[in-house]
């Protein structure tokens, strides 16, 4: 069965993510326009460099071109965000990339988009899973490739130019220019070296990468930037001087930063920087949004300058439906993705990068500095992350207890209000808070807890975990 999750439909390549899905998945999406009377607007396909995303995008684009949609085609390997980027562009009511984020190498998807480059929304993936039940192969219509291109109904567009401008065009580039940094880029293997290192040589950074060659096993790592995977790029910004090292997922939408003094600068802390640096250096004014996995130290920074912190569940179709909805300034999650007001409605690692640079040209200030600087001022917060695969017994059994029975153990901290509004969340008398939930992209309980302390917060996951028997 084919089901959407978190972002897109992701399975293992060669078990879901077969040429039989992969068609019937844009059957469906075809269906789905006829159905909205949108088809004769077109559509805008991407892909990355994933194993078979190249194949896959034209497969795709043979059926929208059997269908009679027109296809805005994307030739070159392109990051999530330049797609979304043109699927706002052109106007067009759906695009999709052909991805698996920061899957690991032997898993693909496809990410759909909506009006304005935003991820398709819940009630877009429920259509498409109730088209794709009564959707069988024979009613898959194709026109091949070449055939569609000659004809006219496939056409190649090149946005790499307008998105990267469109970028540009947002940033203080005296400002960059004048603090002349050394910036180490690693792609982890995907897809952002082209953009990323046009906007930072334009804007006049000294630019080195890293890990960029075609390697479809993203060089035995996830492609997903973390602490444990950039351990290359944390050493070689210390070895080189630089003043940032920015790492960015499989589809360049996420981003992680190794600080000048080689720290790996969280997620969380990413958010937190950019919306202070937004409200106290740039001026602006507005509420944050972020997933109720993220740092509440936002709430702080919110609630200092008069503002809103709106909690989602996760899932970055939340982020931006609620941004458009409060008006938001920025948004974002702890998983890596952020986007601001003004940009692209999805995540985007490039733009976020980009924007760190700012930060660090106009505010003359070390990202360590800045950090230090936020806690001073609104305390100490420290997640801690357990992400657990578990057999399916075990899975049964936790979401019956957790989810039915509705289960909460007994912690050291007192629990002062609980929420099921995404998987579990629990919100600590002391401001703390944790969150129990699986995966919508992979098969993982993810036990997320934030406090004052790291000893603190692993502790309460600990409590979590050993009150219900799972090892951590
Ligand atoms: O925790 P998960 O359900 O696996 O989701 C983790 C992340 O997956 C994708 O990248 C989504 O676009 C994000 O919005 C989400 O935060």
């Amino acid at each position: 069965m084919i089901q959407f999750g978190t972002g897109g439909w992701r399975d293992i390549i060669g078990d879901g993510f077969i040429k039989d899905n992969i068609v019937l998945v844009a059957q469906a999406l075809a269906n789905l326009m006829k159905e909205e009377k949108v088809d004769s607007h077109g559509i805008v396909i991407g892909y990355d460099k994933r194993f078979l995303s190249d194949k896959a995008s034209r497969w795709i684009a043979e059926v929208f071109a059997g269908n009679g949609i027109a296809v805005n085609f994307i030739e070159k390997v392109s990051p999530t965000p330049l797609i979304m980027y043109t699927v706002k562009s052109f106007a067009c009511d759906y695009g999709l990339a052909v991805t698996a984020s920061h899957n690991p190498a032997d898993y693909n998807g496809i990410k759909i988009f909506t009006k304005g480059g935003k991820d398709a929304d819940l009630s877009v993936t429920k259509k498409l899973e109730e088209i794709l039940k009564g959707l069988s192969a024979d009613q898959v219509k194709t026109l091949k490739f070449q055939e569609g291109k000659d004809k006219g109904v496939i056409r190649s567009v090149s946005p790499f130019n307008d998105y990267v401008d469109a970028i540009i065009s947002m940033l203080d580039k005296e400002a960059i220019r004048n603090r002349e940094l050394k910036v180490l880029v690693d792609p982890m293997y995907g897809v952002s070296k082209a953009a990323l290192q046009t906007v930072l040589i334009t804007v006049r950074c000294e630019v080195d990468v890293i890990n960029d060659r075609h390697d479809t096993s993203f060089g035995g790592r996830m492609p997903s930037p973390t602490k444990e995977t950039l351990g290359k790029l944390r050493d070689m910004v210390k070895a080189g001087n630089y003043d940032i090292g920015i790492g960015t997922d499989g589809d360049a939408d996420r981003l992680g930063i190794i600080d000048e003094e080689g720290n790996y600068v969280t997620s969380n802390d990413i958010m937190a920087l950019l919306y202070y640096y937004l409200l106290n250096y740039k001026g602006m004014k507005g509420p944050v949004v972020r997933n109720l996995s993220t740092t509440h130290l936002l709430d702080r920074i919110a609630e200092d300058f008069g503002e809103t912190c709106y909690e989602v569940p996760v899932g970055f179709k939340y982020i931006s439906g609620k941004m458009l909805e409060t008006d938001a300034i920025i948004g974002g999650e702890s998983s890596g993705g952020l986007t601001i007001k003004g940009h692209i409605k999805g995540k985007d690692g490039i733009f976020a990068a980009a924007l760190l640079v700012e930060m660090i040209s106009v505010t003359g200030k070390r990202i360590h500095e800045m950090l230090k600087d936020l806690q001073e001022k609104y305390g100490a917060f420290h997640m801690h992350e357990e992400n657990l695969a578990l057999t399916e017994e075990e899975e049964r059994s936790l979401k019956l207890r957790l989810f039915e029975e509705k289960e909460v153990p007994h912690f050291t901290e007192a629990v002062k209000t609980v929420s099921y509004q995404d998987g579990l969340k629990l919100y600590f008398d002391n401001g703390g808070w944790l969150v129990a939930r699986f995966s919508g992209t992979e098969k993982l309980l993810r036990v997320f807890t934030e406090m004052g302390t790291l000893r603190e917060a692993k502790q309460i996951a600990g409590e979590f975990l050993g009150h219900f028997g799972i090892d951590g």
